[in-house]
């Protein structure tokens, strides 16, 4: 048995229970989580299930005596509280922890200690929380999507979204979500009917979360579920409701507005290269990321400048600390 709040699950956790894994037969992890905790439990028990989907991990949500000296009966009440998760008792209790020791003890079983000066993964979640940037490589895949940056780059036509994206993404040494409106038009020739609206939507989301883990530090998603709603609506006066829902609950950390101030570019997927429509088109992004509460960073200039104004305003992003809160990807 191996048991821990998990706050959040990191590299010197992953240690701990693929040692005990390597060691024992059979592996029960208790996850042990209080309300008052920052970090949503049943979140934490959710990523450990993910983590060790061959192990037993079990959620704890007791509010119990966190240390011996707030309680005289700690330990039977420990011991209880285990036995009640693993009623046929534990052989080995797999820590690096002291603490360990006294609780394999009470539960007549044998400690085993794991790596208690923490020296092969140097990390603790509380220095996961204060700074998860800097502590990135020690952040499972499967917890990284909630630390993660989001950014997306918004904004009309041949504004240079696309390689803008893609420059972002290889400056910051990460990821990035393509538009996937076109590899889905270009089977039709660059045509767009009402029902590839809910298609776009979908498969920019889809991309986006299958990204998420991959991505170092922050994501870039070149446009977003918002633009989808903006073009449904020009295109064809409505739009889906379920797409709508999610431009409302796809939120990011940074958006970058794309000015319209560079030459038109046409390919066959572009609908409107006067300058009067492009300058509308601008107008009303800007209006419907101000009405949906999405700050934004305006970018213009020549295509340096925006380069320039971008990394900026990402390298911004990332050095401010992050509200707690899972994003709601
Ligand atoms: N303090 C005590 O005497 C005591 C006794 C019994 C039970 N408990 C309870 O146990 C629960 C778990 O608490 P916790 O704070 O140990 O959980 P935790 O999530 O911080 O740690 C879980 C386990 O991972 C190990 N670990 C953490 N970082 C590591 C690293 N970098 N490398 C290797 N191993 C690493 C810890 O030593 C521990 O064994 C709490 O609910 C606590 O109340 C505490």
């Amino acid at each position: 048995m191996i048991l821990g709040k998990f706050l959040p699950p990191h590299a010197g956790h992953r240690y701990l229970a693929d040692f005990a894994r390597n060691y024992c037969d059979d592996l029960t992890i208790l996850v042990c989580t209080l309300e008052r905790e920052p970090i949503d439990g049943a979140l934490r028990y959710h990523w450990m299930r993910r983590m060790f989907p061959d192990c037993r991990v079990v959620h704890i949500t007791d509010d119990v005596p966190q240390t011996p000296d707030e309680d005289p009966n700690f330990w039977p009440i420990w011991r209880n509280l285990v036995l009640s998760a693993m009623p046929d008792g534990v052989d080995l209790v797999f820590a690096s922890e002291d603490y360990g020791f006294k609780l394999a003890e009470v539960l007549d079983a044998e400690f085993v200690p794991v790596d208690p000066a923490r020296e092969l993964m140097p990390v603790s979640g509380t220095a996961i929380r204060e700074n998860p940037m800097a502590n990135w490589r020690f952040i499972p895949d499967e917890v990284r999507s909630y630390y993660l940056r989001r950014v997306c780059i918004f904004g009309p036509e041949s504004t240079g979204k696309s390689t803008l994206t893609a420059d972002l993404a290889r400056h910051f040494d990460t990821v990035y979500v393509h538009e996937y409106a076109r590899p889905l038009l270009n089977f039709k020739d660059g045509h767009c009917d009402y029902p590839d609206i809910e298609r776009i939507a979908r498969g920019q989301a889809a991309a986006e979360d299958a990204l998420a883990p991959r991505a170092n530090r922050v994501l870039f998603s070149d446009t977003d579920a918002l633009t989808t709603t903006i073009w449904s609506d020009v295109l064809f006066g409505k739009c889906p409701e379920w797409v709508s829902a999610q431009a409302r609950r796809r939120t990011y950390d940074l958006t970058l507005l794309l000015d319209v101030d560079v030459d038109w570019v046409d390919d066959n997927q572009r609908y409107f290269p006067e300058h009067d429509k492009r300058r509308a088109f601008f107008k009303r992004c800007k209006r419907t990321l101000e009405e949906n509460d999405r700050p934004y960073v305006h970018i213009h200039g020549t295509w340096e400048e925006r380069f320039e104004r971008a990394v900026a305003a990402v390298e911004r992003c990332l050095a401010q600390a992050k509200p707690a809160g899972a994003s709601k990807h």
